[in-house]
């Protein structure tokens, strides 16, 4: 009697919350081989698989502090209602409060292809308001499956209209430094805040401190990296490419000496001149899609 092989079924899509050795609230998700994993500090997104077999598509620094109140560094920092310090409060956390916030769990759909947490940031009562006085929420869906899809919405629930900037600060793993050129980016005009960065013609490449502000990119990016594609879409008007270079992340922390040589940050969202502005009862979403040729 021949035996009919068995054909090995792919693990049941699943979403767990629990805690890391340090105490804090992660969701552990899984969908057809890929997995992730988000900390309920920030709403942030530290790891992303998309196959069993593949590397993490994120950066995690070794070195970040898993504290519950700094915000982490790597994965995919939530910059929301405002990107660097405001000029004019500067007493207000850099790139705003929701990457240090408890966000809430509201739950997952699973389908058999992919697993779709929701996270919220309301409003409250409390020091936030201080810096930026306004009702609102922020919902974060994060969908996992061969692609990374996140989608940030901001609902004004107050009675007088807002303004607020939005960025999906996501830093990119690298095997090569030297070796990574981004496509999509080519006579795109762009304000650089790093002095010696003049390069504006032919592939960009990142060899040192680089610090670019886009506005109005409409095309997909893509990060080509000894031989792997990943590519970036997103809805949002403004993108930032940042990388800190040796002398940088000598002053951070939390980097490790090497560290951004193995990292990229490209960033999407609403920045400076695409800030947006919502009326009572009004509502934005932003939309970033992330997938790697393999
Ligand atoms: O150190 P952080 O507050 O996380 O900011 C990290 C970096 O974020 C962005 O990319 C900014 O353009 C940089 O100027 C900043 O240094």
């Amino acid at each position: 009697m021949r035996l009919k092989k068995k054909t090995p079924s792919a693990p049941t899509p699943s979403a767990q919350l629990g805690r890391d050795q340090h105490g804090l609230l992660e969701l552990t998700v899984e969908a057809l081989g890929a997995c992730a994993t988000i900390y309920l500090h920030g709403a942030h997104v530290t790891s992303w698989k998309p196959s069993a077999a593949a590397p993490d598509v994120l950066w995690m620094s070794e070195t970040t502090s898993f504290d519950g109140i700094t915000p982490l560094r790597g994965g995919i920092p939530v910059c929301f209602p405002w990107f660097g310090t405001p000029s004019e409060d500067t007493f207000a956390p850099q790139h705003g409060f929701a990457r240090q916030s408890a966000w809430d769990y509201l739950g997952s759909n699973l389908s058999s292809e992919s697993v779709t947490a929701v996270f919220q940031l309301a409003s409250r009562a409390d020091d936030r308001s201080s810096h930026w006085p306004h009702s609102f929420t922020a919902t974060y869906s994060v969908t996992v499956g061969r692609e990374l899809q996140l989608s940030l919405k901001v609902t004004n629930t107050g009675l007088q209209a807002f303004s607020f900037e939005e960025m999906l600060h996501t830093y990119f793993a690298i095997r090569d430094l030297r070796a990574v050129s981004f496509h999509g980016l080519e006579g795109a005009p762009f304000i650089s805040a790093a002095p010696a960065d003049l390069r504006r013609s032919g592939p960009t490449i990142v060899g040192d401190e680089i610090s670019r502000v886009y506005q109005g990119l409409t095309d997909p990016v893509t990060i080509s990296d000894a031989g792997r594609n990943t590519r970036i879409t997103s809805n949002g008007l403004s993108s930032v490419l940042w990388n800190p270079g040796a002398r940088i992340a000598r002053e951070f922390d939390d980097f490790q000496d090497d560290g951004w040589k193995k990292m990229v940050c490209f960033e999407s969202g609403n920045i400076r001149e695409s800030t947006q502005t919502l009326g009572p009862g009004a509502s934005h979403v932003l939309n970033v899609t992330i997938s790697v040729d393999r």
